[in-house]
């Protein structure tokens, strides 16, 4: 029951707003200054105080797009607005929710109160602002930013005088207002308590926002190192305080012959060989160490660094190995370069003669793979970078590939070479980004015996001398030491290399490609790239086209990429389902093509039956998380096909009653009865 004071307070307001609406004064005893204020603006625009009815209603497409627009803030709230709705149901009230423009998004509530909202038109795709429908809790939230409850002839409009609405403002992480909570009912179960429920519902959604932003960055941020650490083209190796391998990126895979299962949780000793030897190596990784250390393994010879792991909660000796094949094993067992002695004096790492080691791309290291034929893509910007590079291949001219990480300046680098009078002559590829600054001079030029401690008898060739008739890739090169770029053009200009420490110079017969996925004009107004350089490489410039700039090559190289991974994986070629596919489209590939053949070799893992749909796609992709397990084969009842399609129509019209109902031949009410009997909300 309504008590008396409170029957005597909602005919004082209603006294009040007819004096305000014929004579625009306020009653400041009965109208809360809010309220007044917020009449004030409904005068000024215009509202027309006898009526409440949404006529602003967005289009169905719109409604769609704003709902995809506010995915995260709806899936959010979807659970607290079920568990508020439960805790009232029954007592004729409705909870929705709206967007910072006061678009209705959600709506749940009892039957009775929806089908009295939807005379009002107050349901999905309505603009319940203030302009539109006058003072209300909604839009007077999000007018003023503050929580407020409006009851009965509060409302400025007379069809609202029936109700009560609660709301309160949710804000994201940075205070910037998404929207409003609100909870309406009939006017007699106005009740003070409501508006604190709604505050708190509010807080936890933005609490929940606050966490899943986080979440996602972290996510993003994780994806991106990923994807950083399988770009470089050396093996990274996470080993931790057991010995045990722990993660590796693809390089180091590739180098090790080893499939990611495969290696990880291996014993390093039992992949890398002379566990003792091992140690001694990561215990030079305590602190700063740059140093590389010839380290021979059942699976090659290779260069490595360590560095122990510090902050967080590291355990003490856990270490990451960076690991790069050691040129072509001429190297003799005492020479290693840079090799630590022990107390003894004598060399930490035994060196033995092995065959030499793989290269990334699956070939020997000196060698070029990749054809012209293995560079995927019909598009026309493609077709003319492929055009380009044929023409390219036909001259020894210097080439700089322009072009984003993992789009195939390498591949395209390796064509050229494999197309040239010089496929007989070695490919040489250096990362110039990945060299320790100290190490490049004497990498790239070699150095000459005794240039300093551990140098090798008769001192070792750097890259261009081992490039010698062939081709020298310079990758990464617009992030080459400044002091280095000078030396590097001296031997481009002259053609001759002088070993670090050595006087004789050498002539070198070497075609450079180099590439880079910086924008050198801008490195060169940063004072980081020198302009003689750029001038001296940028002879025959190509730019490789990024992935999401070639929407016509995904399908193609996806089919490609597929054929090859299963092979790969030793699996048969899997289909992709529509959605999935969709997804792959729809994505920008910032990773490009080495990202599509990561997230293809992941869906390939995963799935089992020879079909990849979107819970096989990483959540960076979908949103979702990825299943290992496909669900249990149902079967489907008559009433479950009911559900299914009562839900599918009801998405469709985007919850609208009247237009879900005439979609399936059946009346509102009945409509109403199957909601009921099916919980369908
Ligand atoms: N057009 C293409 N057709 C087929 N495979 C491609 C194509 N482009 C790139 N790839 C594949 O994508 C991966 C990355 O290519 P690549 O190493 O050549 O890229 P990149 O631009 O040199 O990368 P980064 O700048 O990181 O060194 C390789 O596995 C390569 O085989």
């Amino acid at each position: 029951m309504y008590g008396s004071a409170k029957l005597a307070a909602i005919k004082r307001l209603e006294k009040s707003w007819e004096r305000f609406i014929v004579s625009g004064e306020f009653d400041a005893q009965a109208v809360d200054s809010t309220i007044a204020a917020s009449w004030q603006r409904c005068k000024t625009a215009a509202v027309n105080p006898v009526g409440g009815t949404c006529f602003r209603i967005h289009s169905d497409g719109h409604l769609e797009q704003l709902l995809e627009a506010n995915k995260m803030l709806l899936d959010i709230a979807r659970p607290v607005i079920e568990s508020i709705y439960y805790t009232v149901q029954g007592s004729g009230f409705m909870v929705v929710l709206v967007n910072h423009e006061g678009i209705v998004l959600q709506t749940m509530g009892d039957c009775k109160t929806l089908l009295d909202a939807e005379s009002l038109h107050f349901f999905r795709g309505a603009d319940w602002t203030e302009e539109s429908v006058g003072t209300n809790a909604i839009g007077t939230c999000l007018a003023t930013g503050i929580p407020i409850q409006v009851t009965a002839a509060e409302h400025f409009c007379t069809e609202h005088h029936d109700w009560t609405c609660s709301a309160a403002p949710i804000r994201g992480p940075g205070g910037d207002l998404l929207g409003c909570l609100d909870m309406s009912g009939p006017y007699d179960k106005m009740h003070p308590h409501t508006l604190g429920m709604i505050v708190a519902a509010a807080k936890a959604i933005e609490s929940q926002l606050r966490r899943e932003i986080t979440n996602n960055e972290l996510t993003s941020t994780l994806s991106r190192l990923v994807t950083a650490v399988n770009t470089v083209s050396e093996g990274i190796l996470h080993i931790n305080a057991d010995g045990v391998i722990t993660d590796a990126n693809i390089s180091a895979c590739k180098m090790l012959g080893l499939a990611p299962d495969k290696l990880k949780g291996q014993k390093a000793g039992d992949t890398l060989g002379n566990m003792r030897e091992l140690k001694r190596l990561l215990a030079a990784g305590e602190g700063e160490n740059d140093r590389r250390q010839l380290l021979d393994t059942p699976r090659g010879r290779f260069y490595c660094s360590t560095r122990s792991i510090t902050g967080g909660s590291k355990k003490q000796g856990e270490a990451v190995m960076v690991i790069s094949p050691a040129s072509l094993g001429k190297e003799s067992v005492d020479s290693g370069e840079c090799k630590p002695k022990n107390a003894a004096g004598r060399s930490t790492v035994t060196l033995s003669e092995k065959p030499a080691a793989k290269s990334v791309t699956g070939g020997d290291f000196n060698r070029a793979r990749f054809t012209f034929t293995d560079i995927i893509g019909a598009s026309s910007q493609m077709q003319a970078a492929k055009e380009l590079a044929r023409r390219a291949a036909a001259c020894s001219s210097t080439v700089l590939l322009l072009g984003e990480s993992g789009s195939g300046k390498e591949i395209f680098a390796q064509a050229i070479h494999n197309a040239s009078d010089r496929r007989h002559g070695p490919f040489i590829p250096v990362n110039c980004a990945a060299m320790p600054a100290g190490l490049i001079q004497s990498e790239l030029f070699g150095y000459s015996e005794g240039a300093f401690t551990g140098a090798r008898r008769g001192g070792q060739p750097g890259k261009f001398e081992l490039a010698g008739g062939g081709t020298l890739f310079l990758d990464e090169i617009g992030d080459m030491p400044l002091e280095m770029q000078s030396n590097l053009l001296r031997v481009l200009q002259e053609k001759t290399v002088t070993r670090v420490g050595g006087k004789k110079v050498i002539p070198v017969d070497v075609r450079v490609i180099a590439a880079t996925n910086k924008d050198l004009h801008q490195e060169m107004q940063n004072g980081k790239f020198r302009e003689d350089l750029f001038y001296r490489i940028n002879v025959l410039s190509i730019k490789i086209p990024p992935l999401r700039e070639r929407e016509t090559d995904l399908e193609y190289l996806i089919e490609h990429c597929l054929a090859g991974v299963a092979a790969r994986l030793g699996k048969n070629v899997p289909r992709i389902d529509p959605a999935a596919m969709e997804v792959l489209a729809r994505h920008h590939w910032p990773g490009n093509v080495r990202e599509l053949v990561n997230v293809l070799e992941q869906a390939v893992i995963i799935t089992d039956n020879d079909l990849i749909m979107t819970c096989h796609l990483p959540c960076y992709l979908t949103g979702k998380r990825p299943v290992l397990v496909a669900k249990m084969q149902q079967v489907t009842t008559l009433e479950q096909l009911e559900q299914q399609a009562i839900k599918a129509a009801l998405d469709r019209f985007n919850g609208n009653i009247s237009r879900t109902a005439r979609a399936l031949g059946i009346g509102r009410n009945t409509l109403y009865d199957k909601l009921k009997k099916y919980n369908i909300r």
